[in-house]
Parts: C-alpha cells; sequence; structure tokens
C-alpha cells in the first residue's frame, strides 16, 4: 500500500512475474483451452476468406467488451453508425457518442493490431490506442492517448474513501508499466494462456489511464494471443466471456489484490479462452454454412452470379444501401442494383431497418441474428 494526496491508501501491485504454482487441474484445463484454439484454426482454411470472420467477430468484440462498462449500441447500431457516421440511437436521445465510443473501440483493436509488428506491447502502443478509443468523445476529465494525472478509483460511490480499488497514484504508473511491458515481450514465464492473465490483472491493478482501462486491457489480452502464433488472424477475444459472468470478473481481479489469489482469477481466464475459442469455431461454421446455403438458393432461384458478390461483401459487413450495393456488384446503374437487394429482400436475406423514404439502410439479419446469438 502507498499513500495518495486523496488521504486514502492506495494499492500498488507487485512487480511480475507473481509466485504461482500451476497444478496439474489448471495445467489440464491449459491445455484443453488450446486445444480449443486448434478447433478453431482449423476452421480457417475452410473458409473462402478470413475476413468471413475477422470483420465480423471484431465488431461483437467491440459491442461486447464496451457493454460491459455500460454502453447500449449493438451490433446492428454499430454497422449502421459505420455506414452513416451517425447512431439510429441518436433519433432518441440526440446523441451519437455511445455508437462513436463502440466504433472507436474497433478502430483503436485494429490500430493495435497494426502496430504490432512495429512496437513492443506497452506504454506506446496503450497511449496510441487510448488516443483512438476517446477520438472525438470530448470525455471531461480523459485526456486521450495519456496517462492520468489524477489518482482515480474503481467503487460505485463518488468518495474515494469508499472506493473497493484504489490503483497506484500517478507517480508510480511509468515504473510499474515497464515492468509489465518487460513481462509480457520477454520469455514465457508461465504457460502461454497464464501468462496473459496475469498480464491483464496487472493492466487492471495499475489502471494507467483517467477512463477506458477495462477495455484497453481487454484488447492487451487479443494482441497477446495473437503474438503468440496460436492462431493467423485476431480472432480469440474474452470479452463475452468476461459480459456474461461480469460479477465474477470483477470479484476475481479483486482476490489478487486483497488476498494474493491468482489461481482463482487464472483458472477463471483459462476456462474462459476454452469456452470463447470452442463458440468462436461453432461461430464460424455456422457464417460459413448460412453462406453456402444462400448462395445454393440463390442459384437455384437463377439468380445471376454478381448478386453472389454482393452476398459475399455482406458477409464482411453485413450492411448496405443501394449505392454500396451498386459499387460492390460493379453495375452502372441505380435501378439495377435496387433490383438486386429487393431480389434479397424477398429472399429474407436483407431487411430494411431505418424506416426512412430516403437514405434506405439494409441488414443482413441472418448474419447479424448469427453473430448476436448467445454463446451456446
Ligand atoms: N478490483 C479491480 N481491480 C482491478 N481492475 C478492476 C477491478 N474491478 C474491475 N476492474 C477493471 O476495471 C475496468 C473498469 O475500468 P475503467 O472504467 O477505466 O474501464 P473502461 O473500459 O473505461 O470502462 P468505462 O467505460 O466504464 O469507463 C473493468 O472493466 C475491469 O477490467
Amino acid at each position: 500500500m502507498v499513500p495518495t494526496d486523496a488521504e486514502v491508501l492506495a494499492f500498488r501491485p507487485n512487480d511480475l512475474p507473481p509466485k504461482l504454482e500451476i497444478d496439474s487441474a489448471l495445467q489440464w484445463k491449459h491445455d484443453q483451452a488450446i486445444l480449443a484454439i486448434g478447433e478453431l484454426r482449423a476452421v480457417l482454411p475452410t473458409l473462402p476468406n478470413a475476413g468471413l470472420v475477422t470483420e465480423p467477430f471484431s465488431r461483437r468484440e467491440a459491442v461486447l467488451s464496451s457493454r460491459i462498462e455500460g454502453t447500449r449500441t449493438g451490433l446492428e447500431q454499430l454497422y449502421v453508425f459505420e455506414k452513416q457516421n451517425r447512431s439510429p440511437l441518436a433519433d432518441e436521445t440526440g446523441d451519437d457518442r455511445d455508437a462513436r465510443e463502440v466504433h472507436n473501440y474497433v478502430t483503436a483493436l485494429r490500430h493495435g493490431v497494426a502496430l504490432l509488428p512495429k512496437l513492443p506491447i506497452g506504454h506506446r502502443l496503450f497511449c496510441e490506442m487510448h488516443e483512438r478509443l476517446f477520438d472525438g468523445l470530448g470525455r471531461p476529465g480523459v485526456e486521450p492517448g495519456a496517462f492520468r494525472r489524477q489518482q482515480n478509483f474503481i467503487g460505485r460511490s463518488t468518495h474515494i474513501a469508499d472506493a473497493t480499488f484504489v490503483p497506484p497514484p500517478p507517480a508510480e504508473l511509468a515504473a510499474l508499466t515497464s515492468n509489465l511491458e518487460r513481462y509480457v515481450n520477454g520469455p514465457r514465464t508461465f504457460p502461454v494462456l497464464v501468462d496473459i492473465a496475469i498480464a491483464h490483472y496487472q493492466f487492471e491493478a495499475i489502471h494507467p489511464f483517467a477512463d477506458g482501462n477495462g477495455r484497453i486491457g481487454r484488447i492487451l489480452i487479443t494482441l497477446m494471443l495473437a503474438e503468440t502464433g496460436l492462431l493467423p488472424d485476431p480472432l480469440l477475444y474474452l470479452s463475452a466471456h468476461f459480459e456474461h459472468n461480469r460479477r465474477e470478473y470483477y470479484d476475481r481481479l479483486l482476490g489478487i489484490s486483497r488476498g494474493g489469489d491468482w489461481l482463482a482469477w487464472v483458472d477463471f481466464f483459462v476456462e474462459g479462452v476454452g469456452i470463447v475459442a470452442r463458440d468462436a469455431a461453432r461461430r464460424a461454421r455456422s457464417l460459413l454454412a448460412l453462406r453456402e446455403q444462400t448462395r445454393q438458393e440463390l442459384q437455384e432461384s437463377g439468380q445471376s452470379s454478381r448478386l453472389f458478390t454482393l452476398v459475399d461483401a455482406l458477409f464482411a459487413t453485413p450492411v448496405t444501401t443501394v449505392n454500396q450495393a451498386m459499387e460492390t456488384m460493379g453495375l452502372s446503374s441505380y435501378r439495377g442494383a435496387q433490383k438486386n437487394v429487393e431480389r434479397l429482400i424477398q429472399a429474407g436475406f436483407l431487411t430494411e431497418i431505418t424506416g426512412q423514404r430516403r437514405n434506405k439502410v439494409y441488414v443482413a439479419k441472418p448474419i447479424t441474428d448469427l453473430l448476436d446469438a448467445p454463446s451456446a
């Protein structure tokens, strides 16, 4: 514990690595999780292209990770925001910030992945992603891309004295982050998923930003998973597991700071990896099956192969407009594109969602439903 200028004691996490004994039960769970990742990896060569899953999975992650912290934007609204740069929810609230924040998560994640070959996972990379996460949000007290200069705390009350957890004071952040950076980029200390669980906890315990720590820390998990080479693309996201078990997620993190209970957290994390990897493999297979079925139905009803181009584009981004469809299909006539969109509406594949006379937006509901479906 270290003093703060708010007259409460703050928690300073110990430098990594922690003292941790991996027992045979945890090792077994770890091996099962690695097998589940292998199951997901095995689906990839059967896909026409990786974008069929990487694009939609990153959107699903953005929605779920942001939802842990209370945003309301769903998958469909995110897609519409990306298409129109405005949120359908803004009609009720006049406020686009919720959707923009989820969209920013996609951008921050993508930016982090793009920087991976150039930067070590650490201070600069975290700040680069944080800058994207808060871009254009104008959140008071948050400096996008910069570590906090103030003491912060976690808890329901607005008084630090009643906080559940008080992270280290700003003066400690640089040294703690350097230690985390050395750990993350150094040789593995524990089995790989255990090291990633440790890094996520440490990042959350440091809580280097005024806001956005949960989300940057969850992107850190995906970046570390991508670095392991277990999967060729960033495809594995833990937010569904954390969102589903939010209380336990928070309690397990707190359990380390309060009682050094690393095992319970690592066990919860590793089990989660197995669950989300199997779920991702199932979802990828279902997407592929839906694509095959849709193509077959269109073929049987004598549709042109141009329409398949549109269907395939919808699997990467399940929202379109007539103008966009025209471009995707390489058509020169608006009317021609409109006819094709109507064919997909009749086939039950596209649904208009704005209810407007102009600027109509069409969503491929069979795809968004499949992505939105709760984990089995
Ligand atoms: N006891 C705890 N110790 C350390 N980290 C915790 C603890 N409880 C929760 N957390 C982490 O802190 C995150 C919340 O921190 P923060 O508010 O900075 O993140 P966020 O992504 O911005 O969320 P929000 O959108 O609410 O601001 C949680 O998502 C979780 O990852």
